[in-house]
């Protein structure tokens, strides 16, 4: 069976084709923030993204022809984890979603690809609105604003599973801390295969990251609403898009940053060294989740490949639980896994409403 795989990252778009379990085709092509500043809303990317995939597929010379297309789940309404074909409900609630991210392009690029060849189905998997909160993580200061969780569900499930894997146990058995540092960062708690806390890592809550601005003081966000000095949109940009490095550094890059500390950039050091601080202090918060019982932190993410990062990471982290890395993400393999699976029989096909 062959599979194609479409991964819209808010920094990247990720493409894979895999024939069964292997994989013919691995391809990670990086967005600037001045390539992506070029279209005003995400939903303006389609063509652009969409193409990015053909032209990957031609240059690498992919007959196009699969048995499933299968694109990251986007910001849908809240649901359990798992395979979703993708429908008029899903892709209707795309085209409206109230929250912007480029993950919103994978089911609207897969779908399309789709209905050019007959028999292909389109697929989503654990999308990043998967929700599984405990009631008490519900609850915030606000009857108006209950907790809301927007986090990087799929690879972190892969990389726990990967993780039990090598410790000879099953995801179910262990209790964990995972942290994905990507363009957003979320961090989660999984209680014996349940993400029971988990944040809102593209507008709501956490750490800021390169993209996002994470948990902001809620009277001056007011007062800044209504200062006149920006349009809702430009606000929500404020917020994610261009907050956190982006806002302050002007890039997302997390090498370049390190270029710019390296030559002696004292106030890129201060401003990579507080995202580093605020991460360390939103795991030691979910620490707490767990009563200090973690059986291990899990940190990944592209994020993850940097040693600057890790290393000062660590430092504040490793009293809590055994730290392991996993540098990028295992997004692409489970998409595929899960598409096999449901072409299979092997998964339930879920129906979205
Ligand atoms: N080799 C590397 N060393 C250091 N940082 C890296 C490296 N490769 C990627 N990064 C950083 O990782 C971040 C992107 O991570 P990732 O690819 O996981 O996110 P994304 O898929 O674009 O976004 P998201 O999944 O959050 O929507 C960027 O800030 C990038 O600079
Ligand atoms: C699902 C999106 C998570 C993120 O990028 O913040």
């Amino acid at each position: 069976m062959k599979i194609l795989v479409i991964n819209p990252g808010s920094t990247s778009t990720k493409i894979a084709v895999y024939e069964n379990e292997t994989p013919l085709l691995i391809r990670n092509i990086k967005h600037t923030t001045e390539e992506l500043a070029a279209f005003p809303r995400i939903i303006d990317q389609f063509e652009f993204r969409k193409n990015l995939v053909l032209k990957a597929l031609e240059s690498e010379k992919i007959p196009f022809n699969f048995d499933a297309i299968i694109g990251r789940g986007g910001l849908l309404k809240p649901i359990p984890g798992g395979v979703y074909e993708v429908n008029d409900v899903m892709l209707d609630d795309i085209i409206h979603a109230m929250r912007n991210h480029a993950c919103n392009l994978g089911c609207l690029i897969a779908s399309e690809l789709s209905l050019l060849l007959p028999g292909c189905r389109a697929f989503i998997a654990d999308p990043g609105v998967v929700d599984e909160l405990e009631d008490v993580a519900r609850i915030t200061g606000s009857p108006l604003m209950p907790k809301i969780t927007i986090w990087h569900a799929l690879n972190q499930r892969a990389i726990a599973r990967r993780f039990a894997k090598e410790q000879r146990t099953k995801y179910e058995d262990l209790d964990l801390i995972v942290c994905h540092l990507g363009g957003g960062i979320s961090v989660a708690v999984h209680r014996h295969g349940r993400a029971i806390d988990a944040n809102n890592a593209l507008d709501g809550s956490g750490p800021f990251s390169p993209e996002r601005a994470g948990t902001l003081p809620a009277g001056q966000l007011i007062d800044l609403c209504h200062s006149g000095r920006f349009t809702n949109d430009e606000l929500k940009k404020r917020i994610s898009g261009r907050a956190g490095l982006a806002a302050h550094l002007g890039t997302t890059d997390i090498p370049t940053v390190i270029r710019s500390i390296e030559a002696g950039d004292h106030h890129a050091k201060l401003i990579l060294d507080a995202m580093i601080y605020n991460i360390a202090k939103e795991i030691g918060a979910a620490a707490t989740v767990l009563y200090g019982k973690a059986d291990a932190i899990l940190l990944t993410g592209g994020i993850a490949h940097s040693d600057y990062v890790i290393s000062r990471l660590k430092e504040r982290i490793s009293f809590i639980a055994p730290v392991y890395v996993y540098p990028g993400e295992d997004e692409l393999e489970a998409l595929a896994l899960n598409a096999l699976g449901a072409l299979r029989g092997e998964l339930p096909i879920q129906v979205y409403k």
